[in-house]
């Protein structure tokens, strides 16, 4: 239990959850997957990621990705088109990605400039590709509990295995997520209620977010501002789980493009059990499960059994 995570230090602070070296070690377990399939079927995994336009933080990500990709020996098929690319156009490349019978997982970078209708290209992405777990067909599997036949969304997925990890069982646990997009709140609601845990999901229009989360056993932060959920807002041992990516401009106080989460980090490890930190936390272990994702996509379409996650 628990290996991926520091002691707490002492009263008053609460254990910080070590995503990266839990997501370094699940990347080698998929390593280790990867020459297995290699080896017994012939098999090489293979993901394409197909990035539309120049946003800097996405062609950070998407190179992280490639590499790490690489690195556990699977194919890594990179599309990079410029801004003005045509929906038709990537719905072509989506189209051609899913009878390309080397490409076992397909990632289309969000968000999608402005002209490009999302919900339509995600919708022509092959559910048995969709390793991001966005098609509504994985969605509808996820909503209705077939989650051993669907594709589960990275990060929900992510912050999932690190609170079984922390946590173990957490069958009447109450927990509050602060977001409801489709990519992160929406699944990890679902994930949690799996779990058995009681469920809230606060968004713009809750009345009292601190109250609903002063409440929570368990927090998970997915709301796009820097430090929203305050260390007040915290229920004294709860596990708090950071999905936020913000970098500040070097120009704000504290600045100088400092990568930040959703939750004030310094104030709620003052009062929480266990938080996850921003960067090192939800962050790689993304990485690690769309990874992992590639591996179940590929077993599943070649017919062979797939390893237990
Ligand atoms: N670590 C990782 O791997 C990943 C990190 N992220 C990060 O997670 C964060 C959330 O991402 P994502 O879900 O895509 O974001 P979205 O912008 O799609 O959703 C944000 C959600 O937060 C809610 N919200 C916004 N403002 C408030 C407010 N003032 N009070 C209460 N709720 C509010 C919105 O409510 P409403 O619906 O009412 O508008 C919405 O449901 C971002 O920082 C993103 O960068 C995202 C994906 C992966
Ligand atoms: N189709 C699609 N699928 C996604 O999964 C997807 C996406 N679009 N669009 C953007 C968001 C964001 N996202 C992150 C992945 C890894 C880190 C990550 O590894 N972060 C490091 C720090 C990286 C840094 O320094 O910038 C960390 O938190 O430690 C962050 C964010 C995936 N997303």
């Amino acid at each position: 239990m628990s290996q991926a995570s520091t002691s707490p230090a002492g009263a008053g602070q609460a254990t910080i959850i070590d995503g990266k070296a839990f997501a370094e070690k699940l990347r080698g377990g998929v390593a280790r997957q990867v020459d297995a399939l290699k080896a017994r079927h012939g098999i090489t995994p293979g993901l394409a990621v197909v990035l539309v336009g120049e946003d800097a933080a996405s062609q950070v990500y998407v190179r992280s990705k490639s590499k790490k990709t690489t690195e556990v020996g699977m194919q890594s098929f990179q599309h990079t088109l410029p801004v003005e690319t045509g929906e038709d156009e990537l719905l072509d490349l989506v189209r051609r990605l899913n009878s390309d019978p080397q490409v076992h997982g397909i990632l289309v970078q969000l968000p999608l400039p402005k002209h490009i209708d999302s919900e339509k290209v995600i919708d022509t992405i092959d559910p048995a590709k969709d390793v991001d777990g966005f098609h509504v067909v994985n969605a509808g599997r996820i909503a209705t509990g077939a989650l051993d036949r669907a594709m589960i969304p990275c990060t929900p997925r992510g912050c999932q295995m690190l609170l079984q990890d922390q946590l173990g069982d957490m069958s009447g646990k109450r927990a509050v997520i602060v977001g409801r997009s489709n990519i992160v709140g929406k699944p990890m609601a679902q994930l949690l209620l799996a779990e058995n845990c009681t469920v809230t999901i606060a968004h713009s229009r809750t009345r009292d977010i601190a109250a609903e989360c002063r409440d929570a056993d368990i927090v998970v932060a997915a709301v796009g501002k820097p430090e929203f959920v305050r260390g007040d807002w915290i229920k004294p041992g709860a596990t708090v789980i950071d999905v936020g990516i913000n970098r500040l401009e070097p120009e704000e106080p504290g600045g100088k493009g400092r990568l930040v989460g959703d939750v004030a980090f310094d104030e709620a490890k003052q009062v929480a059990g266990a938080i996850t930190p921003v960067p090192g936390g939800v962050g790689p272990m993304t990485i690690a499960v769309l990874l992992a994702n590639t591996v179940t996509a590929a077993c599943r379409q070649a017919g062979v059994e797939e390893p237990a996650r």
